[in-house]
């Protein structure tokens, strides 16, 4: 591993796809080697939420923007205490950040933190690639990392698959912690960490929500030890197939009838609580101008997504579940994919984008005040 980003650009790197596709560029961030799912993300702006987004453990990230790293880093936007992305692809990097904000380098940063990636690649070439043949393991090679085209190709192969992992624990805190309210208190909410990102709670707290974030284990007595006025499930990585135990305690949550909101991962667990089933996309939505349509009041909304599985469940009936009527509050309308959740005879309701805009456009904040305002009605 290398820790200067000058001799960094010159070493060359090397991107193996599973289905033996080979892109060849320069190193970018750390020299080594790594493996993921490589996958797209079509946002133009954001990076550094991006790149800390706990719900991109174990991806390879491939940014579309041509230019990356312009306004470098600074210490405000990340979402997390560390970068998630398991590797990083770009095509031009900012060979000069500029921005108030900025106190060092992205390429600076992606070494300190040990991120290998690779620059100098045909990120379009790669993402229509990806949308044809869809997500796949994917390696990065440079440095001595780099061997014959074969040799690194039977280790991608070997590389685990995003099927069937369970890795919300690996992203999430291991200790309970409150975020305050911001101003007056007036409601506590327990969040069962998947995978959270940072603006998550802040909106809430801005909102006068207390916020106690329980790890991904919580169980539903620690959930309820809190006392808490509603209930948020976060985003977070890997098969939404593999999460039985945040299901069941949601599914205890659902039982009490508290006010409940998912978001992302939580959509596909409130999903699964309900018994519908979840099913991997062909390369997932990723970016932040994804059109969304609210169904209960049809406007649409411009949001942010992570996700790569969704739910599956019917767009054009209200749904019978152990819990009440149920139906699909939210689609999104380039691929009629479901991205939301309600029931209809109980305070409950989800999302699979992000309304808390990190980055992205704010059109979705509403969600955080529906949120609230079950709380409140629970409460009058
Ligand atoms: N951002 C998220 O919560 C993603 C959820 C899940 N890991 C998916 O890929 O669909």
């Amino acid at each position: 591993m290398t820790t200067s980003t000058r001799g960094a650009a010159k070493t060359p790197a090397v991107l193996v796809l599973e289905d033996g596709r080979i892109f060849r560029g320069r190193a970018y961030g750390a020299v080594g080697e790594t493996f993921g799912e490589a996958v797209f993300s079509t946002g133009m702006t954001g990076y550094q939420e991006t790149l800390t987004d706990p719900s991109y453990h174990r991806q390879v990230v491939v940014m579309t923007a041509p230019h990356v790293g312009n306004t470098g880093v600074n210490d405000e936007d990340p979402e997390s205490e560390r970068i998630w992305v398991a590797g990083y692809v770009v095509r031009d990097p900012a060979r000069m950040p500029s921005n108030w904000r900025s106190r060092r380098s992205l390429d600076d940063e992606l070494v300190q933190q040990g991120v290998v990636g690779i620059s100098g690649v045909d990120t379009r070439a790669l993402t229509r690639h990806l949308r044809e043949r869809g997500a796949m393991r994917v390696g990065i090679f440079s440095g001595e990392a780099v061997a014959d085209d074969a040799a690194l190709l039977a280790r991608v192969k070997e590389a685990p698959q995003m099927v069937g992992a369970d890795l919300s624990a690996e992203v999430a805190t291991k200790e309970t912690y409150v975020v305050p309210a911001i101003g007056e208190k007036r409601f506590t909410v327990a969040a069962v960490d998947l995978g959270i990102k940072g603006m998550t709670p802040h909106r809430m707290a801005e909102r006068g929500i207390e916020v106690h974030v329980l790890p991904a284990t919580a169980t539903a007595e620690d959930v309820f030890a809190v006392n808490p006025d509603g209930v948020f499930f976060s985003n977070g990585p890997g098969d939404p197939a593999t999460a039985d135990g945040p299901v069941a305690v949601m599914q205890a949550v659902l039982a009490r009838r508290t006010p409940l909101f998912g978001i992302c991962f939580g959509n596909q667990i409130l999903g699964r609580a309900l018994g519908f089933g979840t099913y991997k996309l062909k390369y997932g939505h990723r970016g932040i101008n994804q059109p969304v349509q609210d169904r209960t009041t049809g406007k649409v909304e411009v949001t942010a997504h992570n996700h790569g599985f969704a739910v599956d469940a019917p767009l054009d009936k209200v749904s019978e579940t152990p819990y009440g009527r149920a139906e699909v509050s939210h689609v999104c309308l380039n691929d009629q994919v479901v991205e939301g959740l309600q029931l209809l005879d109980q305070p409950a309701f989800s999302v699979q984008y992000h309304p808390e805009a990190a980055a992205g456009p704010h059109d979705a904040a509403y969600l955080f005040d529906r949120f609230v305002s079950l709380m409140e009605a629970e409460r009058a």
